[in-house]
């Protein structure tokens, strides 16, 4: 069966990746064979600038197929903010509760219905010499609550309300989630593309 690597150093990330692709006829692997694989610097200002770097990069360490996002939260009462740094906002990669502290200290004076805030994720799928084959992008629209709600998902979740179910990712399930995200609706473009190339390859 091909291979079909998740370039991806977020464990969260990567168990809602691994779930959305369950069905799909590939050996879908995260990066932990490759424990020396270089990690690839997120130097763009844009999710898909950030998604092809992240896509290329791996696939030409691991030379196989690899699948890579970039994903973040925009705020337009915020300018964008906290955007493609999503993951940084509170100063330190990967720290949720700053990123969260921060994001609920720029927003203490702006009223509930300012609050509109959306996730995006680029995903970009690449061949194993690092040639993008394709991009695609899901949205996923909701507002910014003043105190955290939920202990699941990762990241905002726990801050980014869903209007349809009066609840946040925080408190939805996994099941929930994975029906309405901006990840679930990147990757479900993909499949066409991943349906094809897995017949190409006689799986
Ligand atoms: O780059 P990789 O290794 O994939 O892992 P990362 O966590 O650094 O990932 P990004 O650079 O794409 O930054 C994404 C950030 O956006 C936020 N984010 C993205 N998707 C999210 C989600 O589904 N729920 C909550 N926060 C999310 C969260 O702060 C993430 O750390
Ligand atoms: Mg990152």
């Amino acid at each position: 069966m091909t291979k079909l690597v998740l370039g991806t150093k977020n464990k969260k990330k990567l168990t809602e990746l691994k779930d959305l692709l369950a069905d799909l006829p590939f050996e879908v692997l995260d990066l932990s064979p490759w424990p020396d694989v270089p990690d690839v610097e997120e130097t763009g200002t844009t999710f898909e600038e950030n998604a092809r770097l992240k896509a290329t990069g791996f696939a030409r360490s691991v030379r196989e197929y690899v699948l890579a996002e970039d994903s973040g939260l925009v705020v337009p009462a915020l300018k964008g903010a906290p955007g493609v740094y999503s993951a940084r906002y509170g100063g330190t990669h990967g720290n949720d509760a700053a990123n969260n502290t921060r994001l609920l200290a720029e927003l203490k004076d702006i009223p509930p219905e300012k609050r509109e805030a959306y996730y995006v994720c680029t995903a970009a799928l690449a061949d194993p010499e690092g040639n993008v084959l394709v991009v695609t992008e899901g949205r996923c629209h909701g507002r910014i609550v003043s105190d955290y709600r939920g202990g699941g998902g990762f990241g905002y979740d726990p801050l980014f309300l869903v209007p349809e179910y009066h609840q946040t990712f925080g408190e939805l399930s996994l099941r929930v989630k994975q029906a309405l995200s901006h990840r679930a609706k990147a990757v479900s473009q993909l499949r066409p593309v991943l349906r094809r190339l897995s017949q190409q390859s006689g799986n």
